[in-house]
């Protein structure tokens, strides 16, 4: 049987797993991390250039790691974020001085053109309201130019609760979501902007009495 989980109640699992069973976030990044590794090292994706959108909170902070993991099995990767990383949670600028450390610095810029891949960790369960204009009118663009890409949990711009599209939707080849497949991915443009979903599990438990949106 499998459970199906809103956005609110991903994030419920999230607080319990941190707060009452006692994994800590970054358990949960890393762990969320070597999990999209290992749906990239079974695919056949091209990994000439490799690049990393990150957004400012923690599905950036999972790019970061998710970058920073790339980087150290020596594929050539670029860390692009989107918005002011200054402005961005403290899980992210914990990742990125990790991965400072490693070697691995972030660009400024960055050229879908000369990328091979797209990894898309702008926006997860997270994403409640429309998207910055500026932002829908890259998604647009980089839709275009028809790059695969392979989304962190959730397609940016889906909702993931009801699938619907918030102002534009980097179309997903791939998702790899956490955990529990999300109600917004069994959907209408959730569904069909997703690509193939693959749930990884990362270690989050579910209180015994926890009550699931849809069991399928
Ligand atoms: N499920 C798990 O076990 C784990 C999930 N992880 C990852 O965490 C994200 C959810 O992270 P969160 O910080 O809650 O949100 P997002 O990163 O999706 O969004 C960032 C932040 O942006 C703000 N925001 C929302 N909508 C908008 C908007 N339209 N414009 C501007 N800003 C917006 C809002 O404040 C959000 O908080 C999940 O998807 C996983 O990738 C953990 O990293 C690992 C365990
Ligand atoms: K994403």
């Amino acid at each position: 049987m499998a459970q199906l989980v809103t956005a609110k109640e991903m994030q419920e699992l999230d607080t319990y797993t941190i707060q009452t069973i006692g994994i800590s976030q970054d358990v949960l990044i890393e762990r969320a991390a070597l999990s999209v590794i290992d749906v990239i090292g079974a695919g056949n994706f091209d990994l000439t250039h490799v690049l990393v959108l990150a957004g400012l909170g923690n599905n950036g902070a999972d790019g970061v790691a998710i970058a920073r993991l790339l980087y150290l099995q020596g594929i050539n990767v670029t860390l692009q974020f989107v918005g002011n990383v200054n402005r961005a949670k403290e899980s992210v600028k914990h990742q990125l001085h990790i991965a400072e450390q490693y070697g691995l610095h972030r660009a400024e810029k960055s050229d879908f053109n000369n990328a091979s891949l797209i990894i898309d960790a702008i926006f997860g369960v997270g994403l409640n309201k429309l998207l910055p204009e500026g932002l829908q009118k890259m998604i647009k663009a980089a839709n275009h130019i028809e790059k695969p890409v392979i989304a962190v949990d959730i397609p940016t711009g889906i909702d993931a609760t009801t699938g619907e599209v918030r102002g534009a939707t980097l179309k997903a080849k791939k998702t790899v979501t956490f955990s529990f497949n999300k109600v917004g991915l069994t959907k209408g443009n959730g569904k069909f902007l997703s690509g193939d979903v693959v749930v990884k599990d990362i270690g989050i438990l579910a209180p015994e009495d926890f009550q699931f949106s849809i069991s399928i």
